[in-house]
């Protein structure tokens, strides 16, 4: 985060000038043939260094990548500093150079382990006191509505980092979660979430968690306004909204002007980015979901990947080589997106939810010093649960004109072991097989064979596949809540390295305010045609139509 142009740095040109030269050569099934022990020098197992059942397996070997390339990827990481940067973010330093904020989610995760100065760091085993308290009364049934019912239900209404992760890990932790609570995430402004939503509530029995860092967006302050009225609707005195609504904000002065006492919000504090939240109190409806215990499990099985980050070595140090496999395809092979390919139907929410952390992280274009970077930053995230994307988009990436590297995920056991397993094992037979088939591909003299003398040139051709097309692959032995921690942390800092590496503030989003602002003019003229004014032709039309044929 030097804000240096990443492509000044020697070891870029170098890397270009390597792809030049060698990228034709670079074969993994020549790679493979070559190098019988490629698997053992590509994988990394890691284990926790707080516990040893937090492990997983990460497989790099299928890249495009020989020993010298990744020498020159890892001299990229050090002559940007990276390590520099990373002690930064662990000190607390303010590295979110706009905002003048330091980064410090990995302070929610601490433990006491690092020692980190700066307000509110002391007060983040208060919240989690509170959060623990309050989760075990709400699960517990002691926690009762205001007609003396327990809750069953809870709706967590925000938006973005206060929506994703919850959703995310909710999902992913189902398991072990309290069967008989509810959980709807409402984030969405269109009035239908939420009318769906509350047509299968209960007031008597309905918790809401109001989520929001800034508590001003408008989504979310319009959800939760919306929910309190249909509360009051039903129950009719306000006193009882301290019985059905918390707060997750840092900004006390607007949750109690919007009517919810102090004692009923959870609070953080600025150096926590909303995309980097569920570690917080904005993980309060994940905690309802699965009990504090798994709660604390997440947090520290993240803190543990914390700690490798920190202190193993660049080259084996995992979210650096996830990240400079990253820069290698980005910036060198022009790949414009990256796959995220979690073979664990828990983990469904898993791509959308490193949508917001990867692209509102690195989807930037001015570097940190003010300069236009000459290069692509944050790739496109994308990607769904195995099997389903192999019926789908998988055809592209096999046989379309473009790179797609892809991560593919999954547990070596499944939580689920119905019909003996047999699930898993088709489940995880696809797991092998599509890195394999991406990798190695079937040439042309194969499906020849295979059709015989009379099969036609263009029969044949359409069923080549090229093969070469890089992943890596990440295996754990189970989807527990401390793994969980681990996978997230590891991603996260990937995120970081790659942000370091570009030069740019992977801690701000002001991508997102342009939208907005335009958005409250606008809602301002939407009364009659002779209201909109100052827009494009193009916006005014579209208004306009919307005017001519609206029925409310
Ligand atoms: O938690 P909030 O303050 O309501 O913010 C919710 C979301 O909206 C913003 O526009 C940002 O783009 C996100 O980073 C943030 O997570």
């Amino acid at each position: 985060m030097s804000g240096r142009l990443a492509s000044e740095y020697p070891s870029w040109k170098k890397l270009q000038q390597i792809h030049e030269s060698e990228h034709s050569k670079l074969l993994l099934k020549d790679l493979f043939a070559q190098d019988p022990s490629r698997f053992s020098k590509f994988s990394k197992e890691y284990v926790s260094p707080d516990d040893s059942s937090v492990t997983f397996l990460l497989d790099y070997s299928k890249n495009l990548i020989t020993e010298p390339i990744l020498n020159t990827l890892l001299s990229l990481v050090k002559e940007a500093d990276v390590e520099t940067y990373r002690d930064k973010m662990f000190a607390g330093e303010h590295i979110n150079t706009s905002e003048d904020r330091a980064v410090l989610h990995v302070a929610l995760r601490n433990f006491d382990e690092f020692k980190i100065a700066e307000a509110g760091v002391s007060e983040v085993s208060d919240v989690l006191a509170h959060m623990k308290e309050f989760s075990n009364a709400v699960r517990s049934g002691t926690h009762k509505g205001y007609t003396g019912k327990p809750i069953n239900t809870i709706v967590n209404i925000g938006i973005g980092g206060s929506d994703l992760g919850p959703v995310m890990i909710t999902e992913a932790l189902k398991a072990y979660s309290k069967r008989d609570l509810t959980a709807h995430f409402v984030s969405n402004i269109d009035g239908t979430h939420m009318a769906e939503t509350l047509r299968v509530c209960d007031p008597e029995t309905t918790l809401f968690i109001v989520a929001s860092k800034t508590f001003t967006t408008q989504e979310t302050i319009t959800n939760a306004e919306t929910a309190r009225d249909w509360f009051l609707a039903a129950a009719k005195d306000k006193a009882h909204v301290a019985k059905h609504f918390v707060a997750l904000s840092t900004n006390t002065k607007a949750v109690t002007e919007f009517g919810i006492a102090k004692e009923n919000m959870f609070a953080f504090w600025d150096w926590v980015g909303g995309r980097y939240s569920l570690w917080s109190a904005i993980g309060l409806s994940i905690c309802l979901v699965i009990g504090y215990d798994n709660f604390e499990q997440l947090l520290k099985g993240a803190h543990g990947m914390d700690k490798h980050f920190k202190t193993t070595p660049l080259e084996s140090n995992l979210p650096v080589l996830l990240a400079v496999i990253g820069i290698w395809y980005n910036d060198f092979y022009g790949a414009q997106t990256h796959c995220l390919l979690p073979y664990d139907q828990y983990l469904h929410k898993f791509a959308d939810y490193f949508q917001q952390g990867d692209m509102e992280s690195n989807g930037k274009t001015v570097t940190k010093g003010g300069h236009r970077v000459n290069y692509q930053t944050g790739p496109i995230i994308w990607g769904a649960a195995g099997t389903n994307g192999q019926h789908s988009f998988y055809q592209l990436i096999h046989q379309g004109t473009k790179l797609i590297p892809c991560d593919f995920l999954a547990p070596a056991t499944t939580l689920n072991p119905i019909h003996n397993s047999k699930h898993h094992r088709i489940l995880l037979s696809n797991y092998f097989a599509q890195p394999e088939a991406l990798a190695f591909g079937k040439t042309e003299e194969q499906v020849k064979q295979e059709l015989g003398a009379n099969a036609s040139e263009a029969l044949i051709k359409s069923k080549v596949f090229e093969g070469n097309k890089p992943s890596n692959s990440i295996m754990f032995p189970k989807l527990t809540p401390a793994t969980l921690g681990a996978l997230i942390a590891l991603y996260e800092h990937k995120i970081f390295v790659q942000g370091v590496v570009w030069g740019i503030n992977s801690f701000d989003q002001m991508g997102v305010e342009l939208g907005k602002v335009l958005a409250k003019n606008i809602l301002a003229q939407l009364g009659t045609p002779q209201d909109v004014k100052g827009h494009d032709s193009s916006t005014t039309g579209l208004i306009h139509y919307y005017q001519k044929h609206r029925q409310e």
